[in-house]
């Protein structure tokens, strides 16, 4: 058994628009991953999933569930793959537990209530079994639409945007569920804009950008590699403005005064920090505190995406 569940060849895609949606994307997703594929609007995220779910046809390239290709062996990927798509579709006037169990046996599994019960419970959606779609709430629906994504047990999950325009409560639920699944095995990819998602859940993290992967990294080694830190310091006095004497160390002053923050890097052998207080005291700026954090994936994700847009 290869290490990737699930992997990605050349694929390209080319809307009759026009678009190139996708520019021949490669990417190899390993067994059990949590895979967080991060990007802005429009950057190709629903249209990769979309392919490999056997919604969208590619313009080229091919994709492969534990080697074998998804289009020559159809039924037994559609099997093994359960998509969470962002556009609530389900038929609104059947009762919650028919639309998923139906859900199990569309995609070839035996009838099997048990499974259907742990899966609506797991998901708080046991008591609201026989209520019919229509009468759910926004929250409830998107609920249902993951007990009919795992309604026939698949082994790579395809979240997309799971947790957009959800309450916290719910974000909480699924991340839980989403930590479980992977517990079990499943794989799990998972689109998002949220950055903090991505933070908290991923193993690895792609980035895509405009129709390419710009970057495929585990989570940790990317937040160490690319991880800037910033040193804030608490001035002893309010400063009206920076003196020219600091301004080598860029860095910015609060709106009120009382806070310089400097960014620096924090693998870089030499940090800046002790000219920059010899500078300060020089200048006769004195500080009362000082802290420096760890910058979060999001201002890595806005970086790459800067740097990328500067670079076309
Ligand atoms: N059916 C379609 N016909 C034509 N162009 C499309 C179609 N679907 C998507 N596109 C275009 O393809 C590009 C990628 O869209 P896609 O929905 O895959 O991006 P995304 O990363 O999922 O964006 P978002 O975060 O906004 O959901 C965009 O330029 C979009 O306008």
């Amino acid at each position: 058994m290869s290490e990737s569940i699930l992997s990605i060849r050349g694929l390209r895609k080319q809307y009759a628009s026009g678009t190139d949606a996708l520019k021949s994307v490669d990417l190899d997703i390993k067994r059990g991953e949590i895979f967080a594929l991060l990007g802005p609007n429009g950057a190709g995220k629903t249209t990769l999933i979309s392919i490999i779910c056997g919604i969208v046809t590619p313009s080229g390239g091919e994709v492969l569930i534990d080697g074998k290709n998804w289009q020559r062996h159809f039924r037994e990927a559609r099997t093994r793959i359960g998509l969470v798509p962002q556009e609530l579709t389900m038929d609104v006037f059947e009762p919650l537990i028919s639309t998923v169990s139906f859900s199990r046996e569309l995609f070839g599994r035996r009838p099997d209530p048990k499974r259907i019960e742990e899966i609506l419970r797991e998901l708080s959606l046991w008591d609201k079994r026989k209520t019919i779609l229509k009468e759910l709430s926004g929250g409830m629906k998107r609920r249902v639409m993951i007990a009919k994504a795992l309604a026939h047990d698949p082994d790579i999950l395809f979240l997309d945007e799971p947790t957009a325009g959800v309450d916290v409560e719910l974000r909480r639920d699924m991340w839980n569920m989403v930590r479980r699944l992977r517990e079990h095995g499943t794989t799990i990819i998972l689109t998002t804009h949220y950055i903090e998602e991505a933070e908290e859940m991923a193993d690895r993290v792609g980035v895509i950008n405009k129709g390419e992967l710009i970057l495929v990294e585990e989570k940790t080694e990317l937040m160490k590699k690319l991880g800037r830190k910033v040193l804030h310091l608490q001035l002893a006095e309010p400063l009206a403005a920076i003196p020219p004497t600091l301004a080598e160390w860029n860095p910015r002053l609060s709106e009120d005064g009382s806070t310089l923050t400097y960014e620096f890097d924090a693998k870089a052998e030499r940090t800046g920090i002790p000219s920059l207080l010899t500078a300060m005291r020089d200048a006769g700026i004195a500080f009362k505190d000082l802290d420096t954090h760890q910058s979060s994936l999001e201002d890595i994700f806005v970086g790459l995406i800067h740097h990328s847009k500067a670079a076309a």
